[in-house]
Order: structure tokens, then sequence, then C-alpha cells
């Protein structure tokens, strides 16, 4: 198949790797022409993956046009923040080419004020007829794994139930294996807020506390997260899948992840500020930090850990008083807490 992927980063040219050993026909789009001229002579991607060769068959383009004229299929893999403008350019291109595509979207985080999903950005954005259906990829992903064809395991889903087996085929190699899920708002939201949870425990380990307040924020943090998305019309047991717990360990447990490093800079004294400079890379957790605690607030779901960790990027709570405030709080059921998943994802599939 011929397949566009829209965004040089990291994840991109990763996935660009994984679509072409799929012997799909891949171009890539990249606003840097740098990046763009490396990827076509030198066939790498020095920025965004060290020490990483790509096969002289991915050929790149700094032109939005020539991505969309290319590509069946369009992979997003620009950070939430540019979705919507990324996307409406897109959908302009598509008008005037009249040309129907499929998207997929690999983004993770809330978009900031509207507090949406990405696939509900999309939706609004591309005009249905150009837009065969709207599908997430999401779950343990490290780039630079993946990019070292370690065995990788991912889920999708689409907005229609076709576009996500499409998806499934087009991506699915021998290192690089993916599920089909139904539950788009599971899968977007594990893996947009397990990234607060990663610069959560990314903070710990720089501030240099043990394994067992790591296991309490993740654990606990995995609660919360089931419990807003359940909320949100997710079902409870995607969270328990790998665009949840699968998501929240690889990053809330590796240096390769820019939250959890992001974490660990904040502690060491850098402002969030010189610390996402320094990372050159998106920090999603940041402005889904943001995102949540407010959509949170509307919607009147308790999440202490989110709460704790905006009032520490934003509000400038310290680590003792962040601590202080989660293991205060008012005395709680776990039993009671995962009944009322429970009884959540009853209401939610009647
Ligand atoms: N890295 C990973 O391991 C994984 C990342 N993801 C998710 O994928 C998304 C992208 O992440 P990742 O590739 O790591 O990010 P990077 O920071 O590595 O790269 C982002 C890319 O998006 C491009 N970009 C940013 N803004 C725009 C814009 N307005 N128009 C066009 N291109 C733009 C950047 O261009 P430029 O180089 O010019 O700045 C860059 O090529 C994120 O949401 C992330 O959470 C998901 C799974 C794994
Ligand atoms: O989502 C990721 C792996 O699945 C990467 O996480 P980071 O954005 O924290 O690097």
């Amino acid at each position: 198949m011929n397949i566009s992927v829209i965004g040089t980063g990291s994840f991109g040219t990763s996935l660009s790797m994984v679509l072409n050993d799929n012997n799909n026909r891949v171009m890539m789009y990249g606003r840097n022409q740098d990046t763009v001229l490396e990827i076509n002579q030198s066939h790498t991607n020095s920025q965004y993956l060290k020490n990483i060769d790509l096969a002289s068959d991915i050929k790149a383009t700094s032109s939005l046009k020539e991505a969309v004229s290319h590509g069946e299929v369009l992979v997003l893999a620009v950070p939430v923040n540019a979705m919507r403008s990324v996307a409406a350019e897109i959908n302009q291109l598509l008008k005037d080419l009249s040309k129907e595509v499929l998207i997929v979207h690999v983004a993770k985080g809330l978009e900031l004020n509207t507090y949406k999903r990405v696939s509900e950005v999309l939706e609004e954005v591309f005009d249905p007829e150009y837009v065969s259906d709207i599908c997430v990829l999401s779950g343990p992903s490290h780039a630079e794994e993946v990019a070292e064809k370690q065995p990788t395991t991912v889920s999708t889903a689409s907005i229609h139930s076709k576009g996500a087996e499409i998806i499934q085929d087009v991506f699915m190699t021998d290192y690089f294996r993916v599920y089909v899920n139904n539950d788009m708002v599971g899968v977007e939201i594990g893996g947009a807020l397990k990234n607060i949870v990663a610069l959560a425990v990314g903070a710990l380990s720089g501030y240099g506390f043990g394994d067992n307040p790591k296991a309490a924020v993740i654990t606990r943090g995995l609660h919360e997260i089931a419990r807003l998305g359940t909320k949100l019309g997710a079902n409870p047991l995607t969270f328990l899948g790998l665009a949840g717990m699968g998501d929240l360990i690889v990053t809330a447990t590796s240096q390769h992840s820019r939250n959890y490093r992001c974490g660990q800079m904040l502690a060491g004294g850098l402002s969030l500020e010189e610390a996402t400079e320094k990372m050159g890379m998106v920090v999603e957790g940041v402005n889904t930090t943001r995102a949540t605690y407010e959509l949170a607030e509307k919607y009147d779901v308790d999440m202490p850990i989110t709460k704790v960790l905006y009032g520490y990027l934003f509000n400038d709570i310290s680590e003792d008083e962040a601590f202080s405030a989660l293991m205060k709080r008012e005395k709680t059921s776990e039993s009671e807490g995962l009944k009322q998943l429970l009884e959540s994802q009853i209401k939610n599939s009647k």
C-alpha cells in the first residue's frame, strides 16, 4: 500500500521503518528541510533516532501536497497540539485532490482547552467525504526500541469497525504485533493519561524515592485513569490491556520515556521550561496534566495524583506538600473503588 507518515520525529520515523518492512511504499512528510534531506540522502534521522539506518526505499518530502497525493493511508505522527492545524491543511488538500484516505493517528494526549481526544479533534476537522475512517494506534512502543526491531505489541481502534482491521494488516510484521480493540475511548485515554503517571514517577525517581512509592503511584494512577476513562464511556477492562497497563509500564519505568525523564529533570531542579527545552522532543504529559485536571474538575472525578502533579507543575507546590496531600487523604476502600468501575462498565454497556 502507499502510505504517508506525517511527522519526521522519533515515532514517525520508527513507524516508517515498520511500514517499509511490511512492504508498503512509505513517504514521510516533515516541515524541516534538513531532516528531509538527511532522510533522503544519508538514510538517517540523527536528531530523533541515534545510530539507526533507514531503508533507502523510505522517501521524505517537505511538500505536504506530495505526501497527501502519495498516501492511501495517512499516519499522523505529530504532537497533539499540532494535530488540529495539520489535519486542517490535509483536509484542504484532500478536497483539492478530491481524494479519500484512511487516517490513523499515534499521538498520546488531550487537546488543551477543549479536553478532546485526538480522534474527536480529527472527526471535527475532516470532511467525512474524504476520510473513510479515523483510527488510533497506541500501546507500549518506545520509538527507539521499535527502530531496533524489538518485539512490540500495540492496539488499534477506529470509529467504524473496518479501519482498525486495515491498520492491523498494514502495520503487522514479525516484530510489531497489532491487536484490534473496539474501545476507541479507552485506547486513547489510556495512551494520553499514562504520560501524567510517567511524569510523576520520573519525579519520584529524581528525588531518590524507592520502589514502594513508585508502585503506589503506578497502581493508583492506573485506577484514576480508569475512573475518568469510564466516566467518558470507556470500558474499564481496556485499562488492563496494552493501551492501559502496557503503556503505563513501558513509560513509567523507562529512561526512554520523555515524560519520565522530564519528571527526573524537574526533581533535579530544572524549571518546566528548561526541562522541556532540554528534551528537544514533545513531552505530552505536561499539557495533558493540565487538560486532565480541568476535565476531572468538570466531571467531578476524583484524580488525586493528577491534581497533585498539576500543583507541582503549575503552582510550584513542593514534593513534601505533594506527598502529604496524597498520603493524608481521607481513608478510602480499594474494593469499593473497583466495584464502582465495574458498575460504570455495566452502565456503559447498556
Ligand atoms: N516517541 C515515542 O516513543 C512515541 C511517541 N508517541 C506519540 O507520537 C506523537 C509524536 O511523538 P514523537 O514522534 O515522539 O515526537 P517528536 O518530538 O520526536 O517529533 C515530533 C514531530 O512532529 C513534527 N511537528 C511538530 N509540530 C508540527 C507541525 N505543526 N506541523 C508539522 N510537523 C510538526 C516535528 O517537526 P520538527 O522536527 O520540524 O520539529 C517532529 O517531526 C506524540 O503524541 C507522542 O506521544 C507515541 C508512541 C511512542
Ligand atoms: O508512549 C510512549 C511509549 O509507548 C513514549 O512515551 P514518552 O512520550 O514518554 O517517551
